[in-house]
Parts: structure tokens; C-alpha cells; sequence
């Protein structure tokens, strides 16, 4: 098995955003190098350059519209994400949901970028879907634990295991992520017995009072 991935989604917590994106971005970039697990940050648009010229961490945006360079007002163009620094994406986070067709559109946009591409879902059923459109990764995570501190890989282990089977019979070159509720080392250790490649989080570090301390306890039983 691969070493195990973080993906810190900041959202649009004021603790994680402006300088203090860049902040969080600096306990990321140093619980990684402590503990030799890949972590990712996925900061707002506005806050990936200064990211990106400070620290030398992979970064993924939090959404990419599809669309192609013209007129479009407010969209997020991926040309000029990837100038600004971003690897990767994610893709259809339940509090930016997309049509199928448009998630397959900027699957291939990254691909032509040679960007990574994590399609958010949310059960068993269209992780499998997702797989058959080939991304790098599928990241399951039930909505309605979203923001509660009640972990996925504890309280709903089923979806997780039966995530990772289903993905991996139609596309075994897919990793899958799971999210929701994961806070600390025993919910990460639970991810990755159940056969997660990586976690996909956010409140439980961004509001931690340190998010480097929290950090460093999600990957301390792995
Ligand atoms: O993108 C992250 C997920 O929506 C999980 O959020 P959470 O860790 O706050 O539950």
C-alpha cells in the first residue's frame, strides 16, 4: 500500500483564510515533514498564490468551473489555477455539487493539465460511477456528517469499506479518500484499516486550537 494522504479542505473558515491560510499552510508543511505524510492544502482561489510562493506544499483548489477562457465572469478558470500553483483539485464537494457531464469536463481538463483530480461523492453508489470516469481519486463522504466531528470511517465503517471495493473492482488505479467528522488519530487509523488510501477533512484541524498539534495526532497511529 501507498503512504496514507491528507487533504485539509479550508473551506471558507475565517481561521483559514487571508493570512491566516498562510498560517495554517506553514503547521502543515512542517507536521508533513515530521511525520513523513504527504498533506495537501486546499485553500480558497484568492489565497493559493501566496501559498504557493511561501511553502512547498502540494495544493489543490477547491473547485474549477467548466469553462474555457472567454467570457465568464467569476468563474474559476483551471489556466490560470494552475499559474497560480495548484496540483490538483477537488471536484464536486458536496457544498459545490456539479452535473455528471460537467465533472467528467474538468476531469479532462485535468488531465490535459496534467493536474490530479479528487471527485468528492457522497455513498457507495456514485463512488463507483466516478471511478468509471478515471480520476486520480475518490473521496466518500456522507453530507450529513459533514462538520460534526462524528467520523465516517467510526460511524459509518460500511461505507468506507464497500467505497474502496466498489471503486477499486471497476478502476484499481483509483485511490479513494474518505471524509466527514475525521479528527484524530483513531478515526485516520480507522480510514486506512478499512482500506482508505487518505483522508479528506477540515474542522476538526482548522478549529483545533493547534491545528499543528491536531495534525500531528491524525497520523500518529498510522
Ligand atoms: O472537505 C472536507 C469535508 O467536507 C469534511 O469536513 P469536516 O472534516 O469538517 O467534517
Amino acid at each position: 500500500m501507498n503512504t496514507p494522504i491528507v487533504i485539509l479542505n479550508y473551506k471558507t473558515y475565517l481561521e483559514s483564510s487571508g493570512l491566516n491560510a498562510l498560517n495554517l499552510a506553514y503547521d502543515l508543511e512542517s507536521a508533513a515533514a515530521e511525520s513523513g505524510i504527504t498533506m495537501v492544502a486546499v485553500p480558497q482561489a484568492a489565497d493559493i498564490h501566496r501559498i504557493y510562493d511561501d511553502t512547498s506544499l502540494p495544493i489543490y483548489a477547491q473547485h474549477i468551473d467548466p469553462i474555457s477562457p472567454g467570457g465568464h465572469t467569476g468563474g474559476n478558470l483551471i489556466d490560470t489555477l494552475v499559474e497560480a500553483g495548484i496540483s490538483g483539485s477537488l471536484i464536486n464537494h458536496s457544498e459545490k455539487r456539479m452535473q455528471l457531464a460537467d465533472i467528467d469536463e474538468i476531469i479532462q481538463q485535468c488531465k490535459q493539465h496534467e493536474i490530479e483530480s479528487c471527485v468528492c461523492t457522497n455513498n457507495i453508489a456514485t463512488s463507483m460511477a466516478v471511478a468509471s470516469l478515471n480520476p486520480d481519486a475518490v473521496a466518500v463522504e456522507p453530507p450529513e456528517l459533514i462538520g460534526t466531528g462524528i467520523p465516517v470511517s467510526q460511524a459509518q465503517p460500511e461505507v468506507v469499506e464497500d467505497s474502496v471495493k466498489g471503486v477499486k473492482a471497476i478502476n484499481k488505479d483509483v485511490k479513494v479518500l474518505c471524509g466527514a467528522g475525521i479528527t484524530n488519530g483513531d478515526d485516520m487509523k480507522a480510514a486506512i484499516d478499512l482500506g482508505a488510501d487518505g483522508v479528506l477533512l477540515a474542522s476538526g484541524i482548522i478549529k483545533a486550537e493547534s491545528p499543528k498539534d491536531a495534525l500531528l495526532d491524525l497520523v500518529s497511529k498510522l
